[in-house]
This record gives C-alpha cells, structure tokens and sequence, in this order.
C-alpha cells in the first residue's frame, strides 16, 4: 500500500531546470526543504528582507495548504528566518511559490542558487462554515486571556 494520502503536482518554471525541487532530507522529515532559485548571489544585509525565488508553482488538493517555514540552522547560525512565518501557500495559488527571508543576525548573508532557505510544510485544512450568532456559547474562561491566569 503506497504510504502517500495526496498527490501534489509541482511544475518547474522556465529557467529554473538546474534549480532542486523541494526535497525532505530523512524519511520522516516534516517538510520539503526549498531551494533558492536565485539567478546569482543575493546578499541580505542585517535587517533587509528580500523575497526569494524557488522556480516552481504547485497544484494541491483544495483540503491542503502549503506553510513555508524557517530552518532552525540558518536562523540560529545566521539569523536568517522568514519574516512571515509560517507563510501561506493557497491551494489555489498558481504562481511561483517564493520565500520571505529577513536577516535578523549582525552579518551581512549571501544567498546562493540551489542553497536551502527554508522548508514547506503541506497541512490539511478543515472546511469551516462560519456561522453568525447573536450569543456564544459560555465557558469558565469567558473573556479572560493575554495572561490573565498569572504569568
Ligand atoms: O511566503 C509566502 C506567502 C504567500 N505566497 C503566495 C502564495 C499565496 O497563496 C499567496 C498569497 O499569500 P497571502 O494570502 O499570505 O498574502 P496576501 O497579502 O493576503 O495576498 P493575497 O491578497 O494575494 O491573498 O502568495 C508565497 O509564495 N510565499
Ligand atoms: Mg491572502
């Protein structure tokens, strides 16, 4: 029996046929690592966010999203994250996915072509109705939060 539930079409865009497609790197791995498909080096000098290139578009089932997440190495190496995590990937979203990447460290990054930025992480999402109502149901809590329980 195949150990896969979805299957997810991924199309190269033009130029990028020397570019990795997003890859797991162990058997269990959570998410596909993304490759940047920069044309030449990017450099982020600290602070700057530059949106970064992957070279492919995707096609998933409607009950999927896609979330693009940091790598734990690059933001405790280098501070490198991305600015807008976990970023959205709509099912039906057809452009080239890209990736938001910020340096947060004190070092001036140089990003290469076909270097791991980030991972992409597919989730099911469920089909929600939202309803209006005039009352909410009750609970303990009400409309106690932000700490309100103690620090
Ligand atoms: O990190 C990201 C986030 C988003 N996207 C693409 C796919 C997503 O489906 C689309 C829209 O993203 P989002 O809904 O987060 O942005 P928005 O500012 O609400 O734009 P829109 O009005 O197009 O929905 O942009 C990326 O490629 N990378
Ligand atoms: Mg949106």
């Amino acid at each position: 029996m195949s150990r896969y539930e979805f299957d997810v079409q991924i199309k190269r865009l033009p130029g990028n046929e020397d570019v990795k497609l997003p890859q797991k790197m162990s058997d269990a791995a959570s998410g596909f690592d993304l490759h940047a498909a920069v044309t030449e080096p990017v450099v982020l000098a600290p602070g700057e966010r530059k949106l970064i290139p992957t070279g492919f578009a995707l096609a998933m089932p409607d009950e999927l999203e896609a979330q693009i997440r940091p790598r734990s190495g690059l933001a405790f190496k280098h501070g490198i994250t991305s600015l807008n995590t976990p970023g959205t990937i709509d099912a039906d979203y057809r452009g080239e996915v890209k990736v938001l990447l910020i340096n947060h460290g004190q070092e001036p990054f140089t990003i290469q072509r076909n270097e791991r930025i980030a991972q992409m992480v597919f989730q099911r999402v469920p089909q929600i109705q939202l309803r209006e109502v005039d009352e909410l149901t009750e609970t303990a809590r009400g409309a106690g939060g932000f700490g309100h329980t103690g620090r």
